[in-house]
C-alpha cells in the first residue's frame, strides 16, 4: 500500500477494479476491493483535507461508495473531497494522449462556477459535469469504441461470405463524417485489459438496474468479439485441410496491439490456445512480450531439454518448415519482412492468415502464398 499522504492536496486512485465473474449469461461485476482499500488508507492517513480523484474505470455511482467510506471515517474539521477524472489515453499513444487529450472530463459533486472557470483557464478541452455522468462517460465510452470493432469483424465475416472487401466497406462507411474513419480495422477481435471488461461491467450495471434488453445489446458486442477470434482460429484449421494435428505454425505477435508488451485479453492467446488444443505445434514471436509471460498465458510449462516435442516455442523469427504464418499484432516491422525467403523455408502450400491485414496480399500471391485475411476474398491457388 501507498505511504503517508503528507503535503498532497490531491489523491489520485489508480487501483485496478478487476471483474468477477458471474454464471452464465450475466455480466460481471468490478470487484472494488481495490478502491475501498485505497479509501480507508486515505482516511487513515489524511490529517488535512484532500480531493480524492477517482482515475480507475468504475462502476456508475463507485465514488458514492468512496464518499460513504472517507465521510464515515473523517477526522473531526476534515472534509474530502471526491472528484471523478476519467483516464482516456491509449496503451502505445499514452504520452500522446496525454498531452494532447480529445477532452479532460472532471465530474464533481458540484459545479462551482469559479473553480469551473480557474481551472478552464489552466486546461483546454475540459469538460465538466457531475460524478455520476463522469462514472458513465468512461464506461460508455469504452463500450462504443468496442462496439465499433465488433461491428466491422461482423461486417467482415459478411465481406467473405459475400466477396465484398472490409477494408473498402471501411473506407466508404468512414467517409461519412458522422461516422469518421478512425477505429474502423477488422481484425481477428479486439483485446486489452480495458474493453471486455468495461463492457462486461456496463452489462452487470443494466442487468442490476432492471434493464435486461440494454444488458443483452451490449454483452453482444464481447459475444460477437469472441465469435471474431474463434472463427479466425476455425478458418486456420479449415483452411490446412481440416487438421492442424502435428502441423508447424508460425505466429508472428502475441501482444494485444502494436508499440506495446501488454497481453492482457489478447486475442493471440484465445487463437493459439485453439490451435495448441487441436494438436498444433506452435512458435510464437513477438519483439516486445517475454518468452515467459507467453508461456504462462498458454499454460505451456519450459520445455524439457531432453525432449524434442516442445508444443510451444518462443521468441524466435523462424518460419522454416511451417505450413502457416500467422500474424495476430500488426507490429510494422512484420510488413518489412523477405516473404520470399520465408516462403522458400516453408512446407508447401505455404499458407499466411493476415489478422490484421498489414500485410502486401498481392505480393504474397505473386510469391506463391495462399493468403488469408479478415473481411477478403483473395485469390489463392483453388484451395
Ligand atoms: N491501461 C490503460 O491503458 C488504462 C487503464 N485505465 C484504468 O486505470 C485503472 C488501472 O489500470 P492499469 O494501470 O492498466 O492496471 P494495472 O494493474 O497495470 O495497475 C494497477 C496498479 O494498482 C496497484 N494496486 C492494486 N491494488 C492496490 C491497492 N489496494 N493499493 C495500492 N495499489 C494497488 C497495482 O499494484 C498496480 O501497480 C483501471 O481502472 C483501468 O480500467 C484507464 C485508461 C487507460
Ligand atoms: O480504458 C482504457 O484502458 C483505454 O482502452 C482503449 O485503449 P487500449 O485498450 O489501450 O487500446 P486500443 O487502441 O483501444 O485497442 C484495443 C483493442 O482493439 C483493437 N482494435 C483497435 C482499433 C481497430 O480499428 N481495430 C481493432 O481491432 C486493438 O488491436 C486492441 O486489441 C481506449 O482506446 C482508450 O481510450 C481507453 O482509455
Amino acid at each position: 500500500m501507498i505511504g503517508p499522504l503528507e503535503g498532497a492536496d490531491l489523491v489520485f486512485i489508480c487501483v485496478n477494479t478487476p471483474t468477477k465473474a458471474y454464471g452464465l449469461g450475466q455480466g460481471k461485476a468490478a470487484d472494488l476491493t481495490t478502491l475501498e482499500a485505497a479509501a480507508r488508507h486515505i482516511v487513515r492517513t489524511a490529517s488535512q483535507p484532500k480531493i480524492v480523484v477517482e482515475k480507475s474505470t468504475v462502476p456508475v455511482r463507485a465514488a458514492e461508495s468512496i464518499c460513504t467510506i472517507l465521510r464515515a471515517n473523517e477526522r473531526p474539521g476534515v472534509r474530502h473531497t471526491v472528484l471523478s477524472n476519467p483516464e482516456f489515453l491509449a496503451e502505445g499513444s499514452a504520452v500522446q494522449d496525454l498531452l494532447r487529450p480529445d477532452r479532460v472530463l472532471i465530474g464533481g459533486e458540484r459545479t462551482d462556477e469559479r473553480s469551473r472557470s480557474g481551472a478552464e483557464a489552466c486546461l483546454e478541452r475540459l469538460v465538466t459535469m457531475n460524478l455520476w455522468s463522469s462514472e458513465l462517460s468512461k464506461l460508455v465510452a469504452n463500450a462504443m469504441l468496442a462496439q465499433r470493432i465488433s461491428s466491422i469483424n461482423a461486417a467482415s465475416a459478411i465481406c467473405e461470405a459475400t466477396g465484398a472487401d472490409v477494408s473498402e466497406v471501411a473506407l466508404a462507411v468512414g467517409a461519412d463524417s458522422r461516422i469518421g474513419p478512425r477505429f474502423l480495422c477488422a481484425s481477428l477481435g479486439f483485446g486489452g485489459s480495458c474493453f471486455q471488461k468495461d463492457v462486461l461491467n456496463l452489462v452487470y450495471l443494466c442487468e442490476c438496474l432492471n434493464l435486461p434488453e440494454v444488458a443483452r445489446y451490449w454483452e453482444s458486442v464481447v459475444t460477437l468479439n469472441q465469435y471474431q477470434k474463434y472463427r479466425f482460429a476455425d478458418k486456420i484449421i479449415v483452411d490446412l485441410f481440416n487438421t492442424v494435428k502435428g502441423k508447424r505454425i508460425a505466429v508472428l505477435g502475441f501482444a494485444f496491439k502494436k508499440d506495446t508488451g501488454d497481453t492482457r485479453e489478447s486475442p493471440a492467446i484465445d487463437v493459439c490456445r485453439r490451435l495448441i488444443d487441436e494438436g498444433a505445434l506452435l512458435r510464437v514471436y513477438d519483439p516486445k512480450v517475454a518468452s515467459s509471460q507467453i508461456r504462462l498465458d498458454l499454460n505451456q510449462p519450459e520445455p524439457d531439454e531432453a525432449s524434442d516435442a516442445a508444443v510451444l516455442t518462443v521468441r524466435l523469427l523462424s518460419c522454416e518448415g511451417a505450413h502457416a504464418v500467422v500474424i495476430c499484432t500488426e507490429w510494422s516491422e512484420f510488413s518489412q519482412l523477405d516473404f520470399g525467403r520465408i516462403f522458400a523455408s516453408m512446407a508447401k502450400p505455404a499458407f499466411v492468415f493476415d489478422g490484421r491485414n498489414v500485410l502486401d496480399h498481392e505480393a504474397l500471391l505473386r510469391i506463391g502464398f495462399r493468403v488469408r485475411a479478415v473481411g477478403k476474398r483473395l485469390d489463392c491457388g483453388g484451395v
